[in-house]
């Protein structure tokens, strides 16, 4: 019997523990490889057969580990080196391979171009092939018909549609109602310490649903919508988790909470036609009655793809209350810098005002008012190399109404009071936008010569 399970044994081969092992990570290693090739191909997709030259990087993390480390978060003061450093991260690719190459960067194959004429050409885009990559919680929390979103001519009628009552004769007509906004915002800063990204975004936010959907700040509901759309952005940048406590989970709540704010306005003015007036105590003066004509395929627009075009043309406004965070950090640096500016809206005061010796009172009536506060104006960059506000028919709309508002906020504050930073990380971000980190609380007291 013993002679017979020998002999079988050696028939049958029964092979050995390290043998079943070694076959066992032979095929395993096999499945990885395999694995990444599918994962890469299906990553690099559609740039592989692009004649540019550079390096993918990484399965999966492609170039952004190397992106990051150079654009990651820097103080106030190391900034402009911050930029080398990002700099140098293009100057040693541009040199590799030239000034348009391919790269894996925010987990899609890119390719980055790296002149201003290369950059034109994209954004003027005069074959109007391209269409825009939003990140797929933009569409999620902003809906489908969020400008972003939206290609070829239907973007382009809608963006017309939205620039029209944004260039600068709308604006002078508002520029009075947004004086009054801005100043009744500040009235009771005075001996406080705030958080003034929020105070200044709450401000903007007020001032924009004024603008797209004709809500008068004067109005709970406009606070009511304040609050709420402060709640959406941080979810349009963060992970899509949709539980509770989660960025996105607020967003999408709010979200829901200003479509009952927003739908019923809508609503109400399909029905009273163009002349605008409204039931709603709240609406001043509905804006936007081409859009609730605008036809596609025969088919008007929803009142849900109302909300989310003019939605997403407030949301895209967060990025002015950075920019005069960041003025009023850097003027407090800079003492000489800040005494100028002082003066110059003392100037600009006189010239407004003359003869009204309550400088504190004083109203922004007009844009040829903000003309005069030259100092406030100055530094214009070159228009051919230097973008900040896009190019084409992606342009952004919001460009003038940024320069109103920052101006005459910058404008009140300075002239109004003296501040000093009481709480402020010191930290820049440059992705996805370039933005202050954490809070900025700043302490606020009324200059004592106006008083
Ligand atoms: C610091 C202030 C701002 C900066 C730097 C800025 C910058 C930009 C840039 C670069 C784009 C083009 C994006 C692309 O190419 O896809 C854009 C688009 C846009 N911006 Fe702004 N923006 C600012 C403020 C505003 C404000 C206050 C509003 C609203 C009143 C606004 C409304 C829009 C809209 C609706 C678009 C989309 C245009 C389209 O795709 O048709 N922006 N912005």
């Amino acid at each position: 019997m013993k002679d017979f399970e020998e002999n079988a044994q050696s028939e049958v081969g029964v092979m050995s523990p390290e043998y079943v092992n070694a076959v066992t990570l032979v095929v395993t290693a096999l499945c990885v490889v395999q694995l990444v090739r599918v994962l890469w191909n299906w990553q690099t997709e559609g740039l592989r057969s692009i004649p540019t030259k550079g390096s993918l990087g990484w399965p999966i993390l492609g170039e952004m580990p190397s992106l990051l480390r150079c654009a990651g978060t820097y103080t106030l003061e190391s900034c402009p080196r911050s930029h080398l450093a990002f700099v140098s991260w293009l100057r040693e690719r541009v040199e590799k391979y030239g000034t348009m190459f391919k790269t894996h960067v925010l987990f899609r194959p890119t390719i980055m171009m790296t002149t201003p004429e290369e950059i034109r050409f994209v954004l003027d885009d005069p074959h109007k092939k391209l269409s825009n990559g939003a990140p797929e919680t933009l569409k999620q929390l902003l809906g489908s018909f969020n400008v972003f979103a939206l290609a070829g001519q239907t973007h382009r009628d809608i963006h017309k549609i939205l620039a029209d009552s944004a260039l600068v004769p709308e604006l002078k007509r508002k520029t009075p109602v947004f004086d009054r906004l801005i100043r009744h915002s500040m009235s009771t800063w005075n001996g406080r310490t705030l958080d003034l990204l929020g105070a200044v975004q709450y401000t903007f936010f007020k001032a924009m649903t004024f603008n797209f959907f004709g809500i008068s700040w004067e109005h709970e509901i406009a606070d009511k919508a304040a609050a709420l759309l402060s709640l959406v952005m941080p979810g349009v940048v963060s992970v899509p988790i949709n539980l509770p406590g989660t960025a996105f989970y607020k967003a999408q709540n709010a979200r829901k909470k200003l479509d009952k704010v927003f739908l019923p306005i809508i609503q109400e003015m399909r029905s009273t036609g163009s002349d605008g007036s409204s039931k709603y105590a709240s609406v001043e003066k509905f804006p936007y009655h081409s859009l609730l004509k605008y036809e596609i395929n025969g088919e008007q627009l929803s009142d849900i793809a109302v909300v989310d075009i003019l939605l997403s043309a407030i949301l895209s406004g967060e990025g002015p209350s950075n920019v005069v965070s960041i003025a009023l950090i850097y003027l407090k640096k800079n003492p000489p810098m800040l005494k100028r500016a002082q003066l110059m809206c003392g100037f600009g005061l006189r010239l407004i005002n003359c003869g009204n010796k309550r400088r504190n009172r004083v109203k922004l009536t007009s844009l040829s008012d903000l003309r005069e506060l030259k100092y406030l104006t100055q530094n214009p960059p070159n228009p051919a190399i230097f973008f900040p506000f896009g190019r084409g028919n992606r342009a952004c709309i919001g460009k003038q109404f940024t320069r109103l508002m920052v101006l005459m906020i910058l404008y009140h504050i300075i002239s109004n009071f003296t501040w000093e930073v009481v709480n402020f990380t010191g930290k820049l971000k440059h992705l996805p936008t370039f933005r202050l980190l954490g809070k900025v609380e700043i302490a606020f007291e009324s200059r004592a010569e106006l008083s």
